[in-house]
């Protein structure tokens, strides 16, 4: 039993081997590699607490850092990671937690004449480029040329405008489209570019924080790791460069390819390497290792407490099943059976769902939970802020059904009179403030003028079950119960038309925009429900990608080539169900980055999510080949294998 246990701590020198690194007088860089559910984020939490420590009675490292006004700085991929970093260290002002691109914007926002050459040369050589593939182009009545045009006109117009601006802006949240904003790539090609040819940078960089540890480094943006490897190289006498990551579980494009290989990161370096995964049961850390060991000899140990666990794999004849969900339910109650674990049948509850079911795509999860109509053709608007609000629940136009006239038909069905008159007090152009001021001894008529409004509304609930969302809007905007966002006005007050192609550039991105919200106002209500459910985390389904970092105790894990849109992966090809393009076997001879490296990895992010069952639901034109090379691999046995013909 002592043995077991001993075993179980194999990793805990790592955390004492890091905290060696963390030292002020003879600071050393280190890479810290280890699998999925190794405990990367609980050393780097390690880490932060060791050098802010109040406990230690000499507080030897706060002391340090305070009486020079010095910090310490993490870098980590999302905001969500963020926040959970800057929770677990009690929000401690000492240490600076931000997303890469927030980091990037703290160091050179003070530079803002530096930004405005760097602007001028890079908008220059960029309308360079752009003129000579113009002119070597052969016609000219071609779309990519009259893009490319209104291209080169834009960035010269910008070039011209760069001396007027009093000061650059970069916000990580906002539109970034005025001529003063830098967008969120031109602040990381900044950053990478003063830190490797500007000392001043380099110096503020590491004058303010002597450590700098950074979350998920296989995805860190290439450019950006160069640099500050850069820097390390020139100050690391006073400056700790501390890397948290795993190279299997590089799924974003950014990363840099050459992390893991050697030389990469310098001899000098410690590179500390855990072999625990403490996350998941015995079984789910075998299959891991198995997808691994294609791409690498890293091999993980279970907890002596985490023996046992399942893994499934669910191989589905596509052509001949054509609906997901009762596939999906299937597989869970299968899942139930096996397991006994009745969590992956269980009513759904409001939060914290006890399957988690990861998609590729949003789209699946629309076409699953039933709100296609309303999402996938907003999804297809080709406008990044429009689409990072629309992922984010954030879009006016839609928040406006799933918030505001959501409660209203909620309150209305509950007769709740008490909930209605609140909802329309708070938000109602009717009883707004100045409108009430100003009516005087007209008052009461004003209020009858809402009470009439919410008839309206209760009507037309009445004569249907689940209106359209246009249906709903119509009523909202001719008795005027709520402020219409202006992304809806053309459909309220006839404006759809006025919009003409030749007014202005972004006239096409316009059109389409009002064509999508054409298409999605003709959903019913419950749909505008399930988005939101969907995109504000209550769902039970999330991306492949989405999920790093997390964990859950029942995953399902969907994968089906023909549902991704894109095509940078393919399972098809992974599970021997399709040949390997002649581009992947040129890729894999020259010892690049290949579909199926990329997919096997997100394979292995997505099932190491699993802590105690994980049901693997493949879908295929050919499961028995699927269905053989599972059991090649040595990813299943053929007890654990179903195929659903
Ligand atoms: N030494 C440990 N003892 C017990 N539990 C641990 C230990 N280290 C980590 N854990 C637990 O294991 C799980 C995984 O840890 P963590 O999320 O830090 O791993 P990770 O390496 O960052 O994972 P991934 O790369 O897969 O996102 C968490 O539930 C964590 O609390």
């Amino acid at each position: 039993m002592a043995d077991l246990v001993n075993d179980d701590c194999v990793d805990d020198a790592i955390d004492a081997e890091v905290q060696s690194c963390l030292s002020f007088d003879t600071p050393k860089s280190f890479f810290l590699f280890a699998g999925a559910g190794s405990g990367k984020t609980r050393s780097l939490v390690k880490a932060i607490d060791f050098l802010r420590s109040a406990d230690d009675p000499r507080m030897k490292n706060r002391h340090w850092l305070q009486v020079r006004g010095k910090k310490v700085a993490v870098i980590t991929f999302t905001n969500a990671a963020r926040d959970e970093i800057i929770d677990r260290t009690k929000q401690d002002p000492l240490v600076v937690v931000n997303t890469i691109h927030s980091f990037s914007w703290l160091l050179i926002r003070d530079h803002q004449s530096d930004i405005r050459t760097w602007l001028k040369i890079e908008l220059e050589e960029a309308i360079r480029e752009m003129q000579q593939a113009q002119a070597a182009r052969k016609r000219t009545d071609t779309k990519i040329f009259a893009d490319t045009e209104r291209s080169i006109a834009s960035k010269q117009e910008r070039f011209k405008l760069l001396d007027e601006i009093p000061e650059f802006i970069y916000s990580p949240t906002g539109d970034n489209t005025s001529n003063d904003s830098l967008s969120h790539g031109e602040v990381l090609k900044i950053m990478s570019s003063f830190l490797l040819k500007k000392p001043t940078i380099q110096r503020i960089l590491v004058d303010a924080f002597p450590v700098l540890l950074i979350d998920e480094s296989q995805d860190t943006n290439r450019h950006l790791l160069e640099s500050l490897l850069e820097v390390q190289s020139k100050h690391g006498d006073i400056f700790s460069l501390g890397l948290f990551g795993d190279t299997m579980q590089k799924i974003y494009a950014d990363g840099h390819p050459d992390l893991g290989k050697k030389g990469f990161v310098p001899d000098t370096w410690a590179k500390p390497a855990k072999k625990m995964n403490h996350r998941s049961r015995s079984r789910i850390i075998h299959l891991v290792n198995k997808i691994r060991s294609e791409a690498d000899d890293h091999k993980q140990q279970p907890r002596s407490d985490k023996t046992g666990g399942c893994a499934r794999l669910f191989v589905v004849d596509r052509r001949k099943h054509t609906q997901p969900l009762v596939v999906e339910n299937s597989v869970r109650q299968k899942m139930a059976d096996t397991t006994g674990d009745a969590d992956w049948v269980s009513e759904e509850l409001e939060v914290d769902k006890p399957v988690k079911t990861l998609i590729l795509e949003h789209h699946m999860a629309a076409a699953r939970m039933g709100f296609s109509e309303v999402f996938d053709p907003l999804y297809l608007v080709a406008n990044d802020t429009f689409r990072t609000n629309l992922l984010e629940g954030s879009l006016p136009g839609l928040r406006f059904f799933c918030v505001d006239v959501a409660e209203l038909v909620d309150a209305i069905a509950q007769d709740d009179e008490f909930a209605i008159a609140r909802i329309v007090q708070d938000k109602s152009p009717i009883l707004d403030q100045q409108a009430l001021e100003a009516a005087g001894d007209k008052q009461r008529e004003i209020l009858e003028n809402a009470k009439s409004a919410v008839n309206e509304f209760r009507q037309l609930l009445k004569a249907k079950e689940d209106p359209t969302l246009i249906e709903l809007l119509e009523v909202v905007a001719f008795n005027r119960l709520f402020q219409i966002p202006r992304s809806l006005g053309p459909f309220v007050d006839g404006q759809t038309d006025e919009i003409k192609e030749d007014d202005e550039p972004d006239v096409a991105d316009a059109k389409s925009e009002i064509a999508a919200w054409r298409a999605a106002l003709g959903a019913p209500l419950s749909q505008a429900r399930k988005y939101y459910s969907y995109v504000t985390g209550r769902s039970g389904f999330d991306t492949h990608q989405g999920v790093k970092g997390l964990e859950f105790p029942r995953v399902m894990v969907v994968i089906n080539d023909d549902e991704a849109r894109g095509f940078l992966f393919s399972y098809d090809k992974l599970f021997g169900a399709k040949e390997k393009s002649k581009r992947d076997l040129e890729n894999e001879a020259a010892g690049l980055d290949s579909a199926l490296d990329r997919t096997r990895r997100l394979l292995y992010v997505t099932a190491s999510r699993a802590e105690e069952s994980l049901a693997i639901v493949a879908y295929t034109d050919d499961p028995q080949a699927v269905k053989a090379t599972a059991i090649k691999n040595g990813l299943f046995a053929e007890v654990e294998i179903e195929v659903i013909a």
